[in-house]
């Protein structure tokens, strides 16, 4: 297997998505490390397994509906697996390694038999004062999108998991990119004022297209940044409450197949209608009580 990713939504060959057996027991407020998690956690109301599971084979089978190879980590028992994206992603045909929050640091084993698979492609292991992980990456042809926040106060927060130290990593390493890193306002308990991956708040579809959270950005120089390269009528702004669904954390199969949750009803309208493209929906309200949505469980590894 080549490993091959260059943007979101070229023609998806070979993904892995999460999974959601035997998660462990429900966190408790102390234990959780994003603000979505924490307001589940709070009002108690946090997912049980049955769905979780239900909601992850609606979308595989949708996956497979397209000819994708859909891969899953190995079983670890009491640990949440949902959220693939982050442990690891492909820029090119080369694998990182994410350095994760030392509260996911588990998930990591269970990708050995997947990496066995793709042995022979180059693996990168970053070093250990490069914090990132895969939801702050987003990859479109020559640029390179990074969520940061590179503020003094980086330390403070849970929701802060990508730093400086991996853009002038990523910039020395790709001098042929466009590397562009944004500050993205951070809140570890509500979902309402942080955000905790660019996925969250931004992503881009179609072509030349974008979904955008305008105010998930702690600079709004950064969002005009975005505005200037995608141009204003290709950018489909959301509201808060429709980033605090995750209504940007969509996935694409390809550049007109796209695969989103059933209740965000103006998003699918206008990529249907106005975008023309296949919209594909599905139920993923359970996964987004644990602060991710269908992006942020999937990790592509070769798309055409
Ligand atoms: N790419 C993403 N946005 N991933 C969401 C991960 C959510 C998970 N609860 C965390 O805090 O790490």
């Amino acid at each position: 297997m080549k490993l091959n990713v260059k943007n979101e939504t070229a023609q998806l060959k070979v993904v892995v998505l999460g999974r959601a057996e035997l998660n462990g027991a429900i966190p408790t407020l102390e234990e959780t490390f994003d603000a979505k998690s924490y307001e589940t956690v709070f009002n108690n109301d946090f997912p049980i397994e049955e769905d979780l599971v239900d909601e992850m084979t609606e979308f595989e089978s949708v996956l497979k509906k397209y000819d994708v190879e859909v891969l899953r980590p190995s079983l670890i028992e009491n640990v949440n697996q949902v959220f693939s994206r982050d442990v690891g992603f492909v820029i090119d045909d080369e694998f990182f390694v994410s350095n994760i929050i030392p509260d996911r640091a588990e998930e990591g084993k269970a990708y050995d038999q997947i990496k066995e698979k793709f042995k022979g492609n180059k693996i990168t292991y970053l070093d250990e004062n490069i914090y990132v992980e895969g939801g702050d990456v987003i990859l479109y042809n020559d640029y390179i999108f990074v969520g940061t926040y590179n503020q003094p106060d980086f330390k403070n927060y849970k929701t802060g998991r990508t730093n400086i130290q991996f853009v002038n990593y990523i910039k020395e390493k790709f001098p042929n990119k466009k590397v562009l890193n944004f500050d993205l306002k951070k809140h570890d308990t509500n979902p309402y004022e942080g955000i905790l991956h660019l996925d969250c708040t931004f992503q881009p579809v179609g072509k030349d297209k974008a979904i955008i959270y305008k105010d998930g950005f702690l600079f709004e120089k950064d969002f005009q940044t975005l505005v200037d390269i995608f141009g204003k009528d290709n950018l489909f702004e959301v509201t808060k409450e429709e980033m605090y669904w995750m209504t940007p954390n969509v996935f694409s199969i390809a550049e007109d197949i796209v695969v989103t949750e059933k209740n965000f009803t103006r998003l699918n309208d206008h990529l249907q209608n106005v975008w023309g493209m296949t919209v594909e929906t599905i139920n993923y309200r359970n996964i987004s009580k644990m602060g991710g949505l269908l992006r942020c469980s999937t990790m592509p590894l070769i798309r055409k």
